[in-house]
């Protein structure tokens, strides 16, 4: 195990000037003669480990600003520092009180969106409250801040709009962008996610709509990962939307106009990539839901400039790989039997591609197949039109030629996914077919289309396998390839089950329960950013992915793996970012791209666990005079 230095945490601490006298603003409390970066108006004292904020603000704007508001909770001496005396009900209550009030609140909302309305409300007035309630209740309100309910909620965001959070950055601000960043209030920001609403989950071109993904994320970057509030910056490029419906929806929010394409679109996306990174130089930036080619193309164009990765080829492809290892495990097999595996991945965009390579990648590292050519044929994938196959075998004899139509493809494939092409099968066999054929182990659905593992196709499958692996992956629930209630009832209760979107468990007809497991870069994604954000890592390399996907396969116990648990639960998930945030910031330490200083004797999985945000009230300073 690696060790990180003092420095990882007293490089951050630096003495506040004299003058501050904090101990006098504050009566005869001693805090602290600290000042700590991670947020750049936070003092702690680490003798203590108590934190105070200290601001310029008072009065209602620190009421209104839900980072640092407290609602009800200002303590007397506090309301009189800040000049909020009156301007509350007169009982101090604790965060307790107020936790059981807006949970109560909360649970009396009749819908999943209302919930999703009354929870963005609170996330908008007071973020501590926000996400401790989020961390105490996550499995309830991971479903409703993230998948599925974000996917509704991106559906119906020009609707149920009430205020703006994040930044917009659209057509109209070409030329704009190095002076519009310096419109975000916080000199700090730690991760960025960014979409340009082009492939919102499976559910297509939502253009500005899309912002409701960046911010789920970000809550569970929070909530899970650790990372600060404050130093999180969800963002939206809207370059136009395709989507005929919202472009007709005098509601919508987003430019009224179709997508820009080619040069225009690559320079603009280059033009924001500049100005965020002279603001920001050393910020994690988050790629999310970008359709296919985009999303490979601003991948390759930027990962070897900046700090970034693409949550959807490289986070997807992490936690599936997890997945895919521990599923290995509990059909009593080694991991490094992966390259024995048969998989069938149905779709071919960033999600599909990305999570083959992760695939490959992994066969490679275990030294288990001789070339990369001889990993690509333990995968066959397929498209909208059928396997990525050989169309010269087209109209050979074979037994049943017109059991398909054959459609030429709307664009060709491109060298990514051509390196799957089976040459000895026929182009475009349907998934039912391929089955009957290769006898697939593992089936994986990317394609974000309901019902594309057909009845037909499982029993098939679970015909050959003793457990099956079925992971239709696509989000939300609703798109999902099928559901775990088919997927159990197909295989007799046999399927090894993990989907992107949460499914509950099956009772099945022996009484026995069919354990589903949720396959969500959400697993991935918050420990990734911890690790990069604590390390300082320069750049998200490889095999961090890696790493972080047989981190995660190791996490399930024996029992839990012989149930079928793959995961732990999406509770756990805090506990999950931590061990990959650790994992990683070694990884960045291993592979020198670390840029925190290192030292002997300290655990860097400590630091990595001190370093994370924990939703508590810290006492707030009012002090006009002092620069920060
Ligand atoms: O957001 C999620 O739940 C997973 C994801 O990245 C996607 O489906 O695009
Ligand atoms: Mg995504």
């Amino acid at each position: 195990m690696l060790s990180a230095s003092k420095h990882l945490i007293s490089k951050t601490i630096v003495q506040v000037p004299p003058s501050l006298h904090l101990n006098r603003v504050l009566g005869n409390r001693l805090y602290s003669s600290y000042y700590n970066p991670n947020s750049q108006h936070e003092f702690s004292d680490p003798r203590q480990d108590k934190t105070v904020h200290v601001m310029h603000s008072r009065g209602v704007n620190v009421l209104h600003d839900p980072l640092l508001s407290k609602g009800t909770a200002f303590d007397l001496a506090e309301r009189e520092r800040l000049s909020i005396r009156g301007l509350v009900p007169p009982r101090c209550q604790a965060m307790d009180k107020q936790l059981l009030r807006v949970k109560r609140n909360l649970d009396a909302c009749e819908t999943p969106l209302s919930k999703f309305v009354f929870l963005a409300a609170l996330h908008d007035r007071n973020e501590t409250l926000y996400y401790k309630l989020l961390m105490e209740h996550l499995e309830e309100l991971a479903g409703i801040i993230y998948t599925p309910t974000v996917g509704l909620a991106s559906q119906m965001s020009h609707s149920i709009y009430r205020r703006s959070r994040g930044m917009y950055f659209s057509s109209q601000d070409r030329g704009q962008m190095s002076a519009m960043v310096y419109n975000w209030p916080h000199d700090k920001v730690d991760v960025i996610v960014v979409t340009d609403g082009s492939r919102v989950l499976g559910l297509g071109d939502l253009g500005a709509n899309g912002m409701q993904i960046p911010i789920g994320k970000l809550s569970l970057y929070v909530a899970a990962g650790g990372i600060r509030p404050r130093a999180v910056l969800p963002v939206v490029l809207d370059v136009g939307t395709n989507n005929q419906e919202l472009l007709n929806d005098p509601l919508y929010l987003g430019m009224s106009h179709p997508r820009l394409e080619g040069d225009d679109y690559y320079s603009f996306v280059d033009e924001w990539v500049t100005a965020i990174t002279s603001r920001w130089p050393d910020t994690l930036i988050q790629f999310e839901d970008f359709k296919y080619p985009h999303a490979y193309n601003l991948l390759s164009k930027y990962r070897n400039r900046i700090t970034c990765f693409n949550d959807d080829i490289q986070s997807t492809s992490s936690i599936t790989l997890a997945g895919i290892l521990a599923s290995l495990k509990s059909r009593g097999r080694s991991q490094e039997d992966l390259s024995k595996e048969t998989i069938i991945c149905v779709g071919a965009g960033s999600a599909g591609v990305g999570v083959c390579e992760g695939i490959i990648d992994c066969m490679v590292a275990q030294g288990r197949v001789k070339t990369r050519e001889e990993a690509y044929s333990r995968i066959y994938m397929l498209d909208q039109y059928g396997l990525l196959g050989n169309p010269t075998t087209l109209d050979d004899d074979d037994e049943n030629p017109c059991s398909y139509q054959y459609k030429p493809r709307s664009t060709p494939l491109d060298d990514r996914q051509h390196a799957y092409v089976k040459k000895d099968l026929r182009d475009q066999m349907t998934l039912e077919q391929l089955v009957k054929i290769v006898k697939p182990t593992v089936l994986l659905g990317l394609t974000g289309i309901r019902g594309v593992f057909s009845e037909e196709s499982i029993r098939e499958m679970s015909k050959h396998q003793e457990k099956p692996v079925i992971f239709p992956l696509s989000n939300p629930d609703t798109h999902a390839e099928c559901t775990a209630e088919e997927a159990f009832k197909w295989t007799d209760g046999r399927a090894i089950f993990a989907s992107g979107s949460p499914f509950k468990d099956v009772l099945l007809p022996n009484g026995k329960t069919g354990k589903t497991n949720q396959c969500n870069n959400s697993y991935s994604f918050p420990g990734l950013g911890l690790g990069i954000t604590v390390s300082r890592a320069s750049r998200v390399t490889q095999s961090m992915f890696l790493e972080t996907a047989r981190t995660i396969a190791n996490m399930a116990t024996p029992e839990q793996l012989k149930e079928g648990i793959l995961f732990p639960g999406v509770s756990q998930l805090r506990e999950v970012a931590l061990n990959v945030g650790t994992r990683v910031c070694e990884v960045a330490f291993e592979e020198g791209v670390a840029t925190a200083v290192l030292e002997k004797g300290e655990i860097l999985s400590e630091v990595v666990r001190n370093s994370a945000y924990q939703p508590e009230y810290v006492p707030l300073v009012y002090h006009p005079g002092y620069n920060f």
